[in-house]
């Protein structure tokens, strides 16, 4: 593994900010913590980059353990690479100059890698400029380049696109992601944006209190979320009130459903199960009609929120051109591809 946490701990005063946590990058792996505020995620990423001592555990980067109860290896031995929310350009020198300051190598060597470096955050034409002639995205890019300039063994980023726009953000997550994947570099961000996590990371891992409750790619976190705190915090949905009936069957209000796989639940105990918007679909012709009690219009779609008979609620994303009014009963069928259900 290039990047391996083990069991560390870390307490400020009586707080326990992370309790255990363990997780692993192989080489080229691009990694997201994502949690809520407060949940050690910034933490992490500084005990990692070595800011912080542990209390308990052991980081080990590539064959070298750089923190355990006798070893801390200083943040400027460690070969990892920064980007911070806020750029931290220097303000006097060129896009260029900042790229190469951290370069030690010679003048031939620095140009050549400033020049495939700006190729690659599509700057080129930008060499000569100043930080403050460019956009905010395009010093974030400078400051991407900036990092991975010395080709750091691992590349952290905290909060790297929180001072952007919601748009300009994935975007760049995207654009981040492929200039990784190019430059082959092993990195690890935090965020607590679950779009910039998903459109950024192969692996997630979702923190609460400290601890990693599910580490996981993308597509699993959102259909087979492992625990409440995961269902809940991912993506959007409601829990509704089942029935077991067999091993891998349950009734709902919604219909009857059966499971790929056994649900381990016991005949007749109830339970709450995970629906999501988009397992809700409005069909004219459906049996089952719910009352629209709210809708939000997203442009290419409606998330409406509908209120069954027995009064539960559950939320459905529909096509935009499906117009309905606020009071008006319209037709629906559940279609579930995963069971995610937990003891109520
Ligand atoms: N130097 C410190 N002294 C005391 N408490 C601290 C210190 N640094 C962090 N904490 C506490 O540790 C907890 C975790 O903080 P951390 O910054 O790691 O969380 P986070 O998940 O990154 O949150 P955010 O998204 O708000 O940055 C918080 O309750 C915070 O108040």
């Amino acid at each position: 593994m290039w990047l391996d946490v083990k069991g560390v701990g870390k307490r400020y005063g009586d707080k326990i900010v992370l309790d255990d946590l363990s997780f692993s990058l192989k080489i080229g792996d691009i990694a997201c913590l994502l949690g809520s505020s407060g949940s050690g995620k910034t933490t992490a990423l500084r005990a990692i980059a070595g800011f912080e001592h542990v209390d308990a555990g052991q980081i080990c980067l590539g064959e070298q353990v750089v923190c355990d109860e006798r070893t801390f290896v200083p943040a400027h031995e460690r070969n990892v690479g920064m980007v911070f929310q806020d750029h931290a350009l220097f303000p006097h020198l060129t896009v260029a100059d900042n790229i190469a300051f951290g370069l030690s190598c010679s003048k031939v060597q620095k140009q050549q890698r400033v020049e495939r470096l700006l190729d690659l955050i599509h700057l080129p034409q930008h060499a000569q400029s100043y930080p403050h002639e460019l956009s905010g995205g395009q010093q974030q890019r400078v400051a991407l380049a900036r990092s991975l300039a010395p080709r750091p063994k691992l590349l952290l980023l905290d909060e790297p696109f929180s001072s952007l726009d919601v748009e300009l953000r994935e975007r760049l997550a995207r654009e981040v992601r492929e200039i990784l994947k190019v430059e082959g570099v092993t990195a690890l961000m935090v965020t607590h944006d679950q779009q910039e996590a998903f459109a950024m990371a192969d692996v997630v891992g979702v923190m609460n209190h400290g601890r990693i409750e599910q580490w996981d790619a993308p597509y699993p976190l959102y259909h087979e979320p492992k625990t409440r705190y995961v269902a809940d915090f991912i993506g959007q949905g409601v829990f509704m009130t089942g029935v077991a009936e067999n091993e891998t069957c349950i009734d709902l209000e919604l219909g009857h459903y059966c499971g790929k796989e056994a649900h381990g639940f016991a005949a007749g105990q109830t339970l709450n199960v995970l629906i999501r918007p988009d397992d809700v679909i409005h069909d004219d012709q459906a049996e089952q009609t719910a009352v629209v009690k709210s809708k939000v219009f997203r442009g290419t779609d409606f998330i409406y929120t509908l209120i069954l008979p027995s009064g539960q609620e559950v939320l459905a994303q529909v096509p935009s051109h499906h117009r309905h009014d606020v009071g008006e009963a319209i037709g629906i069928y559940l279609d579930l591809d995963h069971l995610i259900a937990f003891e109520k």
